[in-house]
């Protein structure tokens, strides 16, 4: 039998181990801060700020968004992120992606105290990521999630072969950094991939971040493997679907999360597990 894996449960058992995590914290009269920083109207963005905002209220977690208008200078912005990297209450700031056209998100996010990236996308902790380097750092939270749903599965990893098909900093790079640092043999698919079926069909981990629906069908897939589908797509009646054509590969895979209720409820969880890790982090400091 094939596992569903359930990300909106998983989510909400993350979610109470972080509300329990923020009651600790208040007894030493700690809140945890996020800062949202959102730039311009775009819709889609509007509705995963008010989530983000939502969920964090629900944990205790103290939510500040920050709506700029689209025509905001690169040094104004600067400034905001500024003012939050020196505002002790904020232990986690995020700049919700994309940008308006003609703003910098690299700059923007390298600006950001990498303490408080509660995205992990400043360089510094990429590059930690990357090297595997001891000690605390946040890290991209799509790719933490998935994490976070493999080990429930409590499968051993260790020595199997994960392919990963997305290069993108968000979740392809940062995911194959955590499977190869989960002692996992890991390839990175892309775009350009030659065969990518041959490649898929040898995974006992596919994780699958491109953007092109349905793109993984039941015969790219080993029988027995875990799919992760990171997929957002909408179909042609407009309907959310993933990358991965879920009723095909249902009938072959081991373990498979569906789209929605999969990735993208965990991603949101993992953003409020972090923020709470940074809380904790910056206590540990000393700088709470
Ligand atoms: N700085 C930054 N950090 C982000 O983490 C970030 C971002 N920018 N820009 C946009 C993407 C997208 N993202 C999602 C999170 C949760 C769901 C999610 O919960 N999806 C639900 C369904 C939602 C629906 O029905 O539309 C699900 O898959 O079940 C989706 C997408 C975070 N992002």
């Amino acid at each position: 039998m094939t596992t569903i894996i359930d990300g909106k449960q998983l989510a909400k058992d993350l979610n109470a181990q972080t509300k329990d995590r923020v009651a600790s914290l208040a007894q030493r009269g700690i809140v945890p801060g996020l800062a949202v920083i959102i730039v311009g109207d775009d819709p889609a963005s509007a509705i995963y700020v008010r989530n983000k905002h939502k969920k964090a209220g629900q944990l205790g977690i103290n939510s500040v968004v920050r709506q700029l208008p689209a025509t905001i200078s690169q040094a104004d912005l600067l400034q905001v992120v500024t003012e939050y990297n020196q505002d002790p209450a904020i232990h986690g700031i995020l700049v919700q992606s994309p940008l308006p056209a003609g703003l910098d998100e690299q700059a923007v996010v390298a600006h950001i105290d990498p303490a408080k990236d509660v995205d992990g996308f400043h360089p510094l902790n990429v590059g930690r990521l990357f090297a595997n380097l001891p000690g605390h750092h946040p890290v991209s939270c799509t790719p933490r999630g998935i994490m976070t749903m493999l080990d429930s599965l409590h499968t051993h990893l260790r020595g199997k072969h994960a392919v990963v098909v997305g290069r993108s900093m968000i979740v392809g790079r940062p995911m194959a950094s955590m499977l190869l640092n989960a002692d996992m043999t890991v390839s990175v698919a892309h775009v350009y991939t030659k065969d990518l079926s041959a490649l898929t069909q040898q995974a006992d981990v596919l994780v699958v971040a491109t953007g092109v629906t349905h793109l993984i069908k039941e015969t790219d897939v080993k029988p027995g493997a875990i799919v992760i589908d990171v997929g957002m797509d909408r179909d042609e009646n407009g309907k959310l679907t993933g990358d991965v054509d879920f009723d095909g590969v249902v009938k072959r895979a081991g373990a498979i999360t569906p789209v929605p209720g999969g990735v993208g409820p965990m991603t949101i969880a993992t953003l409020m597990q972090q923020t709470v890790d940074l809380c904790e982090w910056s206590e540990e400091r000393g700088t709470n």
